[in-house]
């Protein structure tokens, strides 16, 4: 079934059965939904296999960061998993990007959007100086967006905060977005947040929504809300 809706449900759960429940509850045709690092390390590839059979798109989240030929090797695997999207660390280089993007020009059939992430929707400057980079998020952001096309990527994982300077730098490149924030919820540990609303008109392609739908009493009701909210 293919997706309507720009909305990826990160299923961040330590339990296969917690991740199913949820993804019972909602619809294949509504949203994709986000395996990463708790789910996947738990469960292994058939929770991915799981959510294929109940007809939802994966965006396999583990932000691969290696030497250029683990991380190829790694995202070979998951394309062959057959999931919708796959996601890198541009920090991880140019050479690394481009033998990922490589490895899957020589796969046969379908394979996964690869997607670039720049700067975490979790830090901000001061995190960047921590780090020893001495700029702007925004910047960083912008710098590792062109090494990225460079490569021949796909797309970027960014905040929706940079989408509309990235749409001007680097029209071709979707742009997936977390750290969306409905107006009134909790920012938890997301420090460069938009509301749905606010990160589509500034030109996201995907927004990634974990806890806003995962933790809220009714998961269903608040994808509606989104949905509705994006008109
Ligand atoms: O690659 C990601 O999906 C990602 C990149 C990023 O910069 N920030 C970010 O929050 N994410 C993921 O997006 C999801 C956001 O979840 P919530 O903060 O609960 O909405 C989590 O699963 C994160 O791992």
């Amino acid at each position: 079934m293919s997706c309507q809706t720009p909305i990826i449900v990160a299923l961040d759960f330590p339990t296969r059965d917690a991740a199913l429940a949820l993804a019972g509850r909602l619809d294949p045709s509504s949203c994709r939904v986000k395996v990463g690092k708790e789910l996947f390390t738990r469960c292994g590839p058939s929770i991915v296999e799981d959510l294929q059979a109940k007809d939802f798109e994966v965006f396999l989240d583990l932000k691969f960061h290696d030497i250029p030929n683990t991380t190829a090797m790694a995202v070979k695997a998951a394309a062959e998993l057959g999931v919708w999207m796959v996601n890198v660390h541009c920090s991880g280089g140019l050479r690394m990007m481009q033998a990922c993007r490589e490895v899957l020009e020589q796969l046969a059939g379908a394979r996964p959007l690869l997607i670039g992430v720049t700067v975490l929707t979790s830090m901000e400057q001061a995190d960047l100086a921590d780090l020893g980079l001495d700029i702007d998020p925004r910047q960083q952001v912008l710098r590792l967006a062109a090494l990225a096309e460079r490569a021949g990527l796909d797309g970027l994982v960014c905040s929706a905060q940079e989408a509309s300077a990235l749409k001007d730098q680097s029209p071709g490149l979707q742009l997936v977005t977390p750290g969306i924030r409905p107006a009134g919820s909790a920012a938890d540990d997301q420090r460069r947040i938009l509301t749905p609303g606010q990160a589509m008109a500034a030109g996201s392609d995907f927004l990634v929504i974990g806890r806003p739908i995962s933790q809220a009493a009714d998961p269903a009701g608040a994808l509606a809300q989104v949905l509705t909210e994006l008109g």
